[in-house]
């Protein structure tokens, strides 16, 4: 169990968690910020591991959706939405390529995504379904400068537009930086 900006969290072995508590509530925080939300948001939380940023987020919006490839994290995940008395949350498992095409299909818009993706970023499919469902802001938290960078030139030539860039020192003494980025 782990302690972050007042939410607390049971990890599993199998799950994701990142490893410097006090820079990772830096990075929610930042997070929190580029997503302005007022209470009123769909969001979405792609690569949402124990479900850290959905909880976070949820606070504020009127319902989040994460999914997570890792079943446990998932079961982590709903066990955290209990543990912290969140009712606006629901998780989903699966590729988070295979899973927003599925939301879409279902009618669902998103106001705000977010996407803490592995070193490899995004895919390109789930790249191709968040300019399809063209919400008013995206978050993007990476730990991998140069996918970063790849990533951020789809989703500009689809129209939007890189508005700011916080680095949060994470990985001290290493050149290892992560970065959380503004688009809308
Ligand atoms: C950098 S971690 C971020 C986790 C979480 N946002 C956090 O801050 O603790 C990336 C997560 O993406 C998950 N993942 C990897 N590939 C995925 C995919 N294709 N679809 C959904 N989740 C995936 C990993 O299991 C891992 O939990």
């Amino acid at each position: 169990m782990d302690e972050i900006g007042g939410l607390r969290f049971a990890i599993s072995a199998r799950s994701f968690f990142q490893v410097n508590p006090t820079q990772t509530e830096r990075l929610y925080r930042a997070a929190l910020d580029y997503a302005t939300l007022t209470g009123d948001e769909t969001v979405f939380d792609a690569y949402c591991g124990i479900g850290t940023i959905t909880l976070f987020l949820a606070q504020h919006a009127r319902r989040v959706y994460g999914v997570e490839i890792v079943p446990e994290a998932i079961e982590d995940a709903r066990r955290n939405a209990s543990i912290n008395n969140i009712s606006n949350a629901e998780f989903a498992v699966g590729a988070a390529e295979d899973i927003l095409p599925r939301w879409q299909a279902a009618s669902l818009s998103p106001d705000v995504i977010v996407v803490d993706p592995p070193r490899k970023g995004c895919d390109p499919r789930l790249l191709d379904t968040m300019l399809q469902l063209r919400p008013k802001r995206i978050v993007y938290v990476s730990c991998n400068p140069s996918t970063l960078a790849r990533d951020l030139r789809v989703l500009e030539d689809g129209g939007y537009r890189t508005v700011e860039v916080q680095v949060v020192d994470m990985f001290p003494h290493t050149v290892h930086v992560e970065c959380v980025v503004g688009i809308y």
